[in-house]
């Protein structure tokens, strides 16, 4: 999609990694223009106006990042720029923020919460005083609900935000845990501290240990700078563990005794590094089932949940999607700088009947598809029919997904792929076939062509090693 929605820089040195950002925030509705080099980017902008926001890497062949974002800080001081390395290392990240960087974004990243960030990066320029004209605001991290299951959570986080216990926050896919963590935060004493998330399905588990607690430069192959953690990025605030029931066992012995003690070591360092940080988890697997199974320690889980939080599918609160439908829709003609939508009755009962087994997060898309799309002002049933069904039709095309995901696994430096694409390649047939028969294992494996057996065992090694 090419609509004319805000405009955002990428500068990257490494082409394929400006390719998969630029298609991402192309797909979310931003018009992106790469750029090779900070020299390139400057060039761009003595004969261009700047654009809406700017992603830049750090190290690049000629000026770097750094250099790039000292100069836009002079030329244009109220443009966001988002710095982008995989050295997360203290002189980099604080260099960035000293620098007047709005974000950081550590690589390699996931390109869902890049896409993510650009929207509220934007979405807080909008809303905040620097802008030449703040617009009517969304609110991004706002949780929209009236159900009595999403007051009753509500009035849960409120009170929870004051005290520092651990939260473990449950639901399926897409209904709103991250949202969640960051409201506990928001509302915390911790609040004007960090908000650090890290999503413990989306690294390589051999990478986990460094993300969550740094490594020294030298601590293992590859390690050439010190690299500062998770835990201690989040120092004074909240860390967020999201996917919590995919982290490694060994990890998990690693996690439960830095939680006792506040203090550990970085990978490869013998300085004992002193942390205040509130966690907050989160899963959307059964996680007394992971336990009885010897996959999750349950002195960790009950050390993560001393208070649960349990977020209903939005299935369960059908009375909530009319008043989210219209703030996504709200939010997008905003982003997008298009007039407003509104969607018609018809429209509103088709959306009211929908499964969204994606949850909020399926809602949302879909509303920002329609906000991109929709020919009127007025949202038709029939439109809606049409961006559901163009929804599916990426599905059917599965092997050029694999070749996106491939490609931008690379890009992001990742290695081993083989056995992660057939993992996940064996989980999506499973998951599917399992959805389909209720659970049933046996059925499943008969739908599938596979023994009884290799179900339990691929499930089980599918567990292990997400
Ligand atoms: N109650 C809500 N009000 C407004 N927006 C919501 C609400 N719940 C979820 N969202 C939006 O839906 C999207 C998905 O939410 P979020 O990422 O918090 O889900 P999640 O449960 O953490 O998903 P996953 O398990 O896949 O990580 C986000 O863009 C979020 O802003």
């Amino acid at each position: 999609m090419t609509g004319p929605g805000p405009i955002v820089w990428v500068v990257d040195d490494d082409r394929s990694v400006r390719f998969v950002l630029a298609t991402a925030l192309g797909e979310a509705g931003f018009q992106v223009t790469g750029f090779e080099s900070a020299q390139a980017a400057l060039d761009a902008l003595a004969t261009r106006a700047p654009p809406a926001l700017l992603f830049t890497d750090v190290r690049m062949p000629g000026d770097d990042g750094l250099v790039l974002l000292d100069r836009l800080k002079h030329a244009h001081p109220q443009l966001p720029v988002v710095v982008m390395s995989a050295y997360t290392d203290v002189a980099s990240t604080a260099g960035a923020f000293r620098g007047g960087a709005h974000e950081f974004l550590s690589k390699p990243f996931d390109l869902d919460d890049a896409v993510a960030l650009a929207g509220r990066v934007l979405a807080q320029g909008d809303e905040g005083d620097a802008a030449p004209e703040p617009a009517p605001g969304v609110d991004d991290d706002a949780l929209v609900g009236d159900t009595p299951a999403m007051r009753q959570l509500f009035r849960a986080i409120g009170r929870l935000a004051q005290a520092p216990v651990s939260v473990l926050i449950t639901g399926e896919t897409g209904t709103g845990k991250e949202l969640v963590a960051r409201a506990l935060h928001r509302e915390s004493p911790r609040a004007r501290r960090p908000f650090v998330a890290l999503n413990t399905a989306a690294i390589p588990a051999e990478l986990l240990e460094s993300e969550l607690f740094g490594h020294e430069a030298g601590a293992f192959t590859g390690a050439t700078k010190r690299h500062v953690g998770r835990f201690e990025q989040a120092d004074g605030g909240t860390l967020f563990l999201d996917e919590i029931g995919d982290m490694p066992l060994p990890l998990q012995t690693r996690l439960l005794r830095v939680l006792a003690e506040d203090e550990f070591f970085r990978v490869g360092g013998r300085e004992l590094i002193r942390v205040d940080v509130r966690v907050v988890a989160a899963t959307h697997q059964d996680v007394e089932a992971l336990v009885a199974d010897g996959r999750f320690r349950g002195d960790l889980l009950h050390r993560l949940d001393v208070v649960r939080l349990h977020l209903p599918p939005l299935r369960e609160r059908r009375g909530d999607v009319p008043a989210l439908a219209e703030r996504f829709l709200q939010a997008a003609a905003m982003r997008l700088e298009s007039p407003p939508k509104r969607f018609g009755k018809a429209a509103l009962e088709r959306l009211q009947g929908h499964g969204w087994p994606g949850n909020v997060r399926e809602l949302e898309n879909l509303c920002w598809r329609l906000a991109a799309l929709a020919p009127g002002d007025t949202i038709t049933a029939a439109d809606l029919d049409g961006a559901l069904a163009a929804r599916r039709a990426p599905a059917q095309d599965w092997d050029d997904a694999l070749a996106a995901w491939t490609r931008e696994q690379l890009a992001a430096g990742a290695s081993g792929l083989h056995a992660r694409a057939l993992e996940r390649f064996d989980r999506a047939l499973l998951d599917a076939a399992l959805e389909h028969t209720g659970g049933r294992r046996a059925e499943a494996a008969q739908r599938l062509g596979l023994g009884r057996n290799t179900i339990t065992r691929k499930l089980g090694a599918g567990r292990r090693r997400r």
